[in-house]
């Protein structure tokens, strides 16, 4: 399996807090769903945070796509082949319709309007959102913001996804939709989630974390 990322020996603390990672040491390869589980406070959005450089390390190397990436220009490189899905859908989405705030990225990317307008016809036709297009997104209900926060990377074209608790909020009929899109996605994906069920039909590795570090 093709090495896509890999951690070594990361650490990282808060401003003014004891150490939040001690030594993470993880590769992601292609084709793997990788679950991150371990209790509250583990440190496993931390993890996720630093993997795209929304936190640097105190110490410590990340290299994706056969690169280091150290500097605010790597890291954001980095975010155009990695997309993160946050816990909180409200920290993804801020346009005032959802058309908005799925082409936000590709036409950030430099995509023209009307291929970022296809973009965003094709990633809510493939998740099954069409008919969110027009809504205004402050008025979805907490469920159907997490699909759209989803539509908003994967609209981005990423190479890995990561999902931070992504059945949060979402009922059983909803879960199963995630489940069958996600095990149907090309991206090798870095999953946290408490949510055992929704584990064990999408991830093809576990990894626990306890207090910052890989068990
Ligand atoms: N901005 C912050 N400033 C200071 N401490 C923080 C901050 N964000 C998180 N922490 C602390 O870092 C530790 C790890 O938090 P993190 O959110 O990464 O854990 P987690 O494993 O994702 O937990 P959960 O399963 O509850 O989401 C916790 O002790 C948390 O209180």
């Amino acid at each position: 399996m093709a090495l896509l990322l890999e951690t070594e020996d990361l650490h990282f603390s808060y401003h003014g807090f004891e150490p939040c990672l001690s030594g993470v040491t993880m590769a992601v390869n292609a084709g793997e769903r990788i679950g991150l589980v371990g209790h509250n406070g583990a440190g496993k959005s931390t993890l996720l945070h630093l993997l795209v450089g929304l936190n640097k390390p105190s110490s410590g190397r990340i290299a994706a796509f056969g690169r280091d990436y150290q500097s605010e220009e790597d890291f954001r490189l980095l975010r155009r082949r990695v997309g993160l899905v946050f816990q909180d859908p409200d920290d993804q989405l801020f346009c005032p319709t959802v058309a908005e705030d799925v082409a936000f990225g590709p036409l950030n990317l430099g995509y023209s309007i009307q291929d970022a307008m296809c973009i965003v016809d094709e990633t809510l036709a493939s998740l099954g959102l069409s008919e969110f297009r027009e809504r205004i997104t402050h008025k979805l209900s907490g469920g159907q913001k997490r699909l759209v926060s989803l539509a908003t990377v994967l609209a981005m074209k990423p190479d890995i996804l990561l999902l931070d608790e992504p059945t949060n909020a979402l009922d059983e009929k909803t879960t199963r939709s995630l489940i069958d899109i996600l095990v149907n996605l090309p991206q090798a994906m870095v999953i946290v989630s408490h949510d055992r069920a929704f584990r064990e039909e999408v991830v093809t590795r576990t990894i626990l974390m306890e207090g910052g570090q890989i068990r």
